[in-house]
């Protein structure tokens, strides 16, 4: 059974064009096909003060994996690229590469490690502007 998912991809530190072009490589390899990607923005770090801007983008892809699959594979890829630590408590840092669950399909997920969609996308333009950009009306 197949699956639409989207994902936010971010960097803002390192190589940030290659962190990304990295991440979507992977991400094809062992998440499922790409279909759709937004063009990649630069935006001002939110939520906490670097003077490392961000590269950050949407994309949409077809996956087998059920939503705690795919977090353990986002999180293996994350982890690949060289990311260390998880944020705790809100407590933002710069990073080499994250990767966001956004929506599963159309169902909702509350778990103690995993909340789709994610509980800050509506607030975050770096994500919404990508996503406007490669959502096909469906939600
Ligand atoms: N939809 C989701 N996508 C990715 N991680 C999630 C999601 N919901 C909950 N998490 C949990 O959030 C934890 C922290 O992840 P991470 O360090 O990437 O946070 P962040 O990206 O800095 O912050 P934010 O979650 O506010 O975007 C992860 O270990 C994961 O278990
Ligand atoms: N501009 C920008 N700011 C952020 C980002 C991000 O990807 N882009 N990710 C965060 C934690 O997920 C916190 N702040």
């Amino acid at each position: 059974m197949t699956h639409k998912v989207y994902l936010s991809l971010g960097a803002n530190i390192g190589d940030r064009h290659a962190g990304i072009a990295a991440a979507l490589e992977l991400l094809g390899e062992t998440v499922g096909r790409v279909v759709r990607r937004s063009s990649i923005i630069e935006t001002e770090p939110w939520g906490f003060e670097s003077e490392n801007k961000f590269l950050n983008m949407c994309v949409a892809l077809e996956t087998d994996l059920s939503p705690h699959q795919l977090l353990v594979a986002t999180q293996d890829i994350e982890r690949r690229l060289g990311r260390k630590a998880k944020s705790a408590g809100g407590v933002y840092a710069d990073r080499l590469i994250d990767i966001d669950i956004l929506l599963y399909d159309d169902i909702s997920v509350s778990t103690p490690e995993l909340t789709v969609p994610h509980p800050h996308m509506r607030e975050r333009d770096f994500v919404m502007r990508p996503l406007m950009e490669i959502m096909d009306g469906n939600w």
